[in-house]
């Protein structure tokens, strides 16, 4: 990126090379969504997604909290004002369905990009919190971390992440549908045990520290392969077993022509010699 792009309610940094770090930038309001941020959010990672410097992504919060959820003032102005000057109910129910539908698709372009990003959370990570870090690939916490699936004591089932994305990942049903039923706050060790966080660190700083060393280790690796399993990962959690084979096939019988695996190759045969064992890690390869 020559220059970064500058957003109000983001900021972006470029911690490693190759490394795009992206933080939500309302810490006086603990990073709570309102609709500004939601659009500059899919503005953000759609331009990430082809933007040939940037190959791994970490998303965290600025501040004490990764983030609090949907802004509640923002969602009481739409029931509230928007909704009120709408008679008509199936006029009011296009005008909610348009809203609900510009926030998942705000969320699901993290989902949507092509790089992989990890999720440094801290603090609170609560509601559309859990919702947006459910659309991350790798999910970091600290330990202090509160968790919370708080939809449903404001009364509304999750409709931007949670319930849509997570059962695909979750490995503990049971106590997963415990913590979208009660709404109940939960810890990093219980978000581990369910399989909703990969690993857990100290402090804010530990773990900001190893989503951005991981996303180093991922950003020096071919940019046709990461991207590939990206693609083909969020393929075979939407699809049958048979399309998975079959989208595989159709994907690698041009992809297996990159020169990616040729310097890959290489790179094996003359790490084995003892005295270069870091020649893959070495390896440059070109911006996509
Ligand atoms: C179609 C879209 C559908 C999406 C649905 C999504 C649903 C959800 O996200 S449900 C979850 C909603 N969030 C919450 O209910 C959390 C509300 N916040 C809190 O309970 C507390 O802030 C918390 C316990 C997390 C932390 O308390 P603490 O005492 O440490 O801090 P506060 O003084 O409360 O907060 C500091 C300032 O931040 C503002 N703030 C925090 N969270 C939100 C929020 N979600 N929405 C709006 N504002 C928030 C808080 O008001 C303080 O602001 P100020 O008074 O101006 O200093």
């Amino acid at each position: 990126m020559s220059s970064l792009p500058t957003y109000e309610t983001l900021k972006l940094s470029q911690p490693k090379p190759h490394v795009t770090l992206v933080e939500l930038n309302r810490s006086s309001k603990l990073n709570a969504m309102n609709k500004q941020l939601f659009d500059e959010l899919k503005v953000c990672f759609e331009q990430l997604n082809t933007e040939k410097s940037c190959r791994a992504i970490v998303l965290t919060g600025s501040g004490k909290a990764f983030s609090t959820g949907i802004d509640v003032k923002y969602l009481s102005g739409v029931s509230v004002n928007e909704l009120g000057e709408i008679d008509d109910v199936a006029r009011k129910a296009l005008h909610v369905r348009r809203m609900i539908q510009s926030t998942q698709a705000s969320l699901r372009s993290v989902d949507k990009c092509e790089k992989p990003v990890i999720a440094a959370i801290h603090g609170h990570c609560i509601g559309a919190g859990v919702d947006l870090s459910a659309c991350c690939d790798i999910r970091y916490s600290a330990r202090d971390t509160t968790f919370s699936i708080k939809e449903v004591d404001i009364g509304l089932a999750a409709d931007v992440g949670t319930l849509q994305i997570l059962p695909k990942s979750i490995t503990n049903h049971s106590i997963f549908r415990e913590l979208v039923y009660t709404s109940r706050t939960f810890n990093s060790d219980e978000a581990q045990q369910i399989g909703l966080i990969g690993r857990i660190f100290d402090t804010r700083e530990a773990v900001l520290e190893a989503a951005i060393s991981l996303a180093s280790v991922i950003a020096r690796k071919s940019p046709v392969a990461v991207q590939g399993s990206k693609i083909n990962l969020n393929y075979a959690r939407d699809h049958t077993v048979d399309d998975n084979f079959l989208f595989a096939s159709a994907w690698n019988s041009s992809m297996l022509m990159t020169e990616d695996i040729i310097k890959g190759v290489m790179a094996s045969a003359v790490s084995k010699d003892k005295s270069n064992k870091d020649a893959i890690s070495e390896i440059k390869f070109e911006d996509i």
